[in-house]
C-alpha cells in the first residue's frame, strides 16, 4: 500500500514544522503521531542544513527543549547519592512504567500507533435544532472513532450552551473544570465532537497548558483516514485533506516564540510561518494536480468497465452497518471488515453471479457518518457536498449504478438515526431517478428477530445477515425484481457475426422475444441502461430488417 513516502516532496515542510516541536509531537495524537512520523521519515535530509543556524525553528527546538529540560534540571539538583542508591521500590516503579509505556503501543493496520490517554468534549446547543443524534449519542460515537485511532477515552464532558463561545467554544467555567481533569487523568489529548476553528484550537490549547493537544472531530476523521487509505488515490486525498486543515492552523506551531520573547524571534517566527504556508500551498496545488490525473484515469477505467454490459450496484450504508460483510458474503472477496468505523475508505467492486444466471457488480463504499468534516474548499466540484475528498469516489460510484442498496444495522439503538443521516447524503445527489432498495441487516443480532422481519415485510424491506447467510436468497431476487426497474425496453438486430451481443442480452437483460431472420436475429429485451447505448446502431438497424 502507498505511504506518504511516496510523494516526499509534499511532506517536506510539513516535516519541518513538526520537527519544531519534539515535545508535542511525542504527545499528540497516536494516529497523528505516525503520520508525523511518516512525514518525517519521507523529508529529504537537506531540509536540516538549510535552516540557519539562529533561525526562528533552532529557537522553536530550544524553546521547547525547556519543556523537557526542566525534568533534567530536576534531576541535577538531587544529591548526586541519592541518584544513584535508587531503592528497590523506586527501581521497580521506574520498570513497571517503562513497561506501561511500551504496552502503549499498538499496532494497527500495520502501523504503530501510541495510545494515548483522550478527554472528549461536546456540546449542545440549543438554537441549532436539527441535530440528528443527541449530544450524549454523538459523544459515544466520538469515543468508537477516537477507539478505531488508537486512542485510550479516559473521561467525558458536555455542556449545554445557547451559542458557543467564540474564543474557546465552550465556556470559561467549562475550560477550568476540564484543565483539573487533565491533571488528575494525566490527560494527553483533548478532542472536541464539532469542527473548532484556527482560534479557537489556539486559545484552548494555550488554556489547557503546553503538552495536551486538542482536536476536533475532523483531525481525528482524517487520522483515522490516513491510517486506512489502502490506495494511492486514497492517500493522495487523505494528505491534501490534512494539509488543507492544517494550513489555516499552522500558527500554532509558533505560539511559544511569542511567549518567550518578543521583538526580534516573534519578527522571526512570524516570516517562517510566511514561508512555510507558502510551501504549504505550492505542495496542496501539485497534490491537486497528481489527484486530477489519478481521478482522471480511474474515470477512463470506469468508461471501460461500462462498456461491459453488466449492471453495477452500490452498497451504501452508516460506518459499520455490515457492507463489507455483505460483500464477502456473496462474492467470497477479501475485503477488510471489522467492528472499527471506515474499515473501507475505497470502493471496491467485485462481480456476484447469482443462482438464476444474473450478474451483476457490486460495489462497496466508504460507509457515512454524521458531522462529516467539512473544511475542504470543493466549490467547483458539484458533486461534493462539501465533504472529505475521500467520499468523491464513493459519491460518483453511487450516482452511476443501476441500483442502490441502502444497508442498515438494524440491530443498532440509533438505526433510524443512522438510517435518516445517510438519507440526508443520498438526497443531496440527485439521484432519485435510480431504483433503491433497503436492506435490514443483523438480523441475527436483534432480540426479537421474528417481530422485526414482520414489520419490514410490511415495509417492503428485506431483512438479511451478513454473517450467517439468512435472506440472501430473498435479497437476490429482490435484486433482480429492482434491476428489472432499471432496464431499457429494447428491439434490436443483431447479426449472426455479433453473436457474443446476444449473448450479453441473455446475460443481462430479460429477453421477450427472439426471431431468428436469414441475417441474424431479432430480439425484444429490457436491458440495462450502458448495454442499450452499446446496442444503438443495431436498434436503427430493426426497421431495415423487418
Ligand atoms: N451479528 C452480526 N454482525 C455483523 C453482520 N454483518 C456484519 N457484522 C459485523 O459488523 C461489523 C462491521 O462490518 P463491516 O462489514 O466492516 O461494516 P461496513 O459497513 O463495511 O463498515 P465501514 O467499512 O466502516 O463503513 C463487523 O464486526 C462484522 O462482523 C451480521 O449480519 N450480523
Ligand atoms: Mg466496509
Amino acid at each position: 500500500a502507498p505511504t506518504s513516502t511516496s510523494f516526499p516532496h509534499h511532506c517536506r515542510s510539513l516535516a519541518i514544522l513538526l520537527r519544531c516541536s519534539p515535545p508535542r509531537r511525542r504527545l499528540r495524537g497516536g494516529a497523528a503521531r505516525a503520520l508525523d512520523e511518516q512525514l518525517l521519515e519521507a523529508a529529504p535530509a537537506e531540509t536540516e542544513v538549510e535552516e540557519a543556524p539562529g533561525s526562528a525553528s533552532d529557537g522553536g527546538e530550544e524553546a521547547e527543549g525547556d519543556g523537557v529540560g526542566m525534568l533534567v534540571v530536576e534531576e541535577e539538583q538531587r544529591p548526586p547519592a541519592k541518584a544513584f542508591v535508587k531503592s528497590r521500590r523506586q527501581r521497580m516503579q521506574e520498570e513497571e512504567d517503562a513497561a506501561a509505556e511500551s504496552d502503549r503501543f499498538k499496532l494497527i493496520n500495520g502501523k504503530e500507533i501510541f495510545q494515548e490517554k483522550a478527554y472528549l468534549v461536546g456540546v449542545e446547543c440549543k438554537r441549532t435544532g436539527g441535530n440528528l443524534f443527541g449530544i450524549e449519542e454523538s459523544l459515544k460515537e466520538l469515543e468508537q472513532l477516537a477507539d478505531t485511532a488508537g486512542l485510550v477515552v479516559v473521561g467525558t464532558t458536555y455542556q449545554k450552551l445557547s451559542n458557543p463561545n467564540p474564543r474557546t467554544y465552550i465556556g470559561s467555567g467549562k475550560v477550568s473544570e476540564i484543565r483539573s481533569a487533565i491533571q488528575a487523568l494525566d490527560v494527553e489529548t483533548v478532542i472536541f465532537d464539532d469542527e473548532l476553528s484556527p482560534g479557537q484550537l489556539r486559545n484552548l490549547e494555550k488554556s489547557f497548558g503546553g503538552n495536551v493537544r486538542v482536536c476536533d472531530r475532523t483531525a481525528l476523521i482524517l487520522d483515522i483516514f490516513n491510517q486506512r487509505a489502502a490506495t494511492h488515490e486514497a492517500a493522495l486525498q487523505v494528505t491534501l485533506a490534512q494539509m488543507e486543515y492544517q494550513l489555516p492552523r499552522l500558527t500554532k506551531l509558533w505560539t511559544h516564540l511569542e511567549r518567550q520573547s518578543g521583538g526580534q524571534v516573534k519578527g522571526m517566527g512570524e516570516k517562517q510561518i510566511e514561508v512555510d504556508k507558502r510551501i504549504l500551498r505550492t505542495q496542496i496545488s501539485a497534490l491537486k494536480k497528481e489527484l486530477e490525473s489519478v481521478r482522471k484515469h480511474r474515470k477512463l477505467y470506469r468508461n471501460r468497465r461500462q462498456s461491459v454490459p453488466i449492471p453495477v450496484i452500490s452498497l451504501v450504508g452508516y460506518t459499520n452497518a455490515g457492507k463489507s460483510t455483505l460483500l464477502n458474503r456473496l462474492t467470497g472477496a477479501d475485503v477488510l471488515a471489522e467492528d472499527k468505523l471506515f474499515a473501507t475508505l475505497d470502493p471496491t467492486t467485485r462481480r456476484v453471479l447469482m443462482k438464476n444466471g444474473t450478474e451483476f457488480l457490486l460495489t462497496d463504499t466508504v460507509g457515512f457518518i454524521q458531522k462529516l468534516p467539512t473544511m475542504l474548499p470543493v466549490k467547483d466540484q458539484s458533486l461534493i457536498l462539501g465533504q472529505v475528498a475521500a467520499f468523491r469516489a464513493t459519491l460518483e460510484e453511487i450516482a452511476e449504478s443501476s441500483v442502490i442498496v441502502h444497508l442498515v444495522d438494524i440491530s443498532h439503538p440509533l438505526a433510524q438515526q443512522q438510517i435518516d443521516a445517510v438519507d440526508k447524503v443520498l438526497k443531496e445527489l440527485d439521484i432519485e431517478s435510480i431504483p433503491k432498495l433497503i436492506v435490514w441487516n443483523k438480523i441475527d443480532n436483534t432480540d426479537e428477530p421474528l417481530r422485526v422481519k414482520e414489520e419490514a415485510k410490511k415495509q417492503g424491506i428485506i431483512c438479511i445477515s451478513a454473517m450467517n447467510g439468512d435472506g440472501l436468497e430473498e435479497f437476490c431476487n429482490a435484486i433482480q425484481a429492482k434491476l428489472k426497474d432499471s432496464l431499457v425496453p429494447i428491439e434490436a438486430f443483431v447479426p449472426y457475426d455479433k453473436g457474443d451481443l446476444l449473448n450479453d442480452i441473455h446475460k443481462v437483460g430479460m429477453v421477450e422475444k427472439t426471431e431468428y431472420k436469414e441475417n441474424g436475429t431479432f430480439v425484444k429485451a429490457h436491458v440495462p441502461l450502458p448495454l442499450a447505448r452499446l446496442l444503438t446502431p443495431l436498434r436503427q438497424q430493426v426497421v431495415a430488417a423487418l
